[in-house]
């Protein structure tokens, strides 16, 4: 496989040491320019007019909210297929749109994993028989929520105890905290819709990881997921577990089974 890549960062880097040697076959990394990015074998560019010359088989997108319009959006359209992991994204309508158009325009397909989250399978497949209603609540570390809007909401160095410091849809909290609300979109997307779906967040002294926890009520069944995830080495903020899932889902696409 040749595999392109927009964001060497915790994901990018923790995603290729974990791939043996050979895989992916090629490799091609759009670098912000300027930037270095040392990886013997790989072929860096700067721009995604290159990105796309290229042609790798799959695009993984693991830069960042502000990043996905300006290289997936442009590889859909040429019929790359992209694996996008900054999720939230999607809470911005005009961006969601803008990435169908842009994979029906190439032929392309949008392959949203479950990152950081479980159980997404199950609330997809029920989707479709409606009457859903979908609870979700983040609880971090308060380190975790540092450099987000959770500053201004509460004091994160004082707590003794966990706190709600927010409260909303899965869009309002997907706008409002980008960088730890991929989980809330991702949940919203598969299943009740960016609007319906009630998100609170939580900051925890005691959390020695990333809880994930959501409740699922449709006619077809009802069920409860609690996930402890462990924190990525390289930020506090991404669970190590999403760098397994953009794992699946690469080897997914080239393996004689997908599971
Ligand atoms: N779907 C999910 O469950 C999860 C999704 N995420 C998403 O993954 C993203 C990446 O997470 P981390 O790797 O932990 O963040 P990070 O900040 O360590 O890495 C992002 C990298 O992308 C680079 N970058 C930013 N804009 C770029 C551009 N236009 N072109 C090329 N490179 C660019 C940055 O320089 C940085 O090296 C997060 O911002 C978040 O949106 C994170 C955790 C879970
Ligand atoms: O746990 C994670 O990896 C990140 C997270 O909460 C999110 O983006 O929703």
């Amino acid at each position: 496989m040749h595999l392109g890549l927009v964001g060497y960062g915790n994901i990018g880097k923790a995603l290729l040491g974990l791939m043996g040697a050979g895989e992916p076959a090629r490799l091609t990394v759009l670098a912000r320019p300027g930037k270095t990015v040392d990886l013997p074998g790989a072929e860096v560019v700067e721009t995604v007019q290159e990105l796309i010359a290229a042609a790798p088989d799959l695009l993984v997108e693991c830069a960042g909210h502000a990043a996905v319009r300006d290289t997936a959006v442009p590889a859909l359209r040429a019929g790359i297929d992209v694996v996008l992991v900054s999720i939230g994204a999607l809470s911005d309508v005009a961006l969601e749109r803008a990435l169908h158009a842009a994979a029906e325009e190439g032929g392309a397909r949008l392959i949203l994993p479950a990152g950081a989250i479980g159980g997404i399978d199950l609330l997809s497949a029920m989707a479709p028989a409606g009457g859903l209603e979908v609870t979700y609540r983040g609880t971090k570390p308060p380190q975790a929520w540092r450099g987000t809007p959770a500053e201004e909401l509460i004091d994160l160095g004082g707590l003794t105890a966990a706190t709600v410091f927010f409260s909303g849809t899965a869009r309002e909290v997907a706008q409002a905290f980008p960088k730890n609300a991929n989980v809330a979109a991702t949940l919203a997307l598969a299943g009740a819709g960016m609007d319906a779906t009630r998100v609170e967040l939580v900051a925890d002294p005691q959390a020695s990881g990333n809880r994930h926890a959501y409740s699922v009520h449709s006619p077809l069944g009802d069920y409860e997921i609690r996930i402890d995830n462990r924190a990525s080495n390289g930020n506090a903020k991404t669970s190590a577990a999403t760098i397994y899932s953009v794992l699946r889902e690469i080897r997914n696409r080239k393996g004689p089974v997908v599971i």
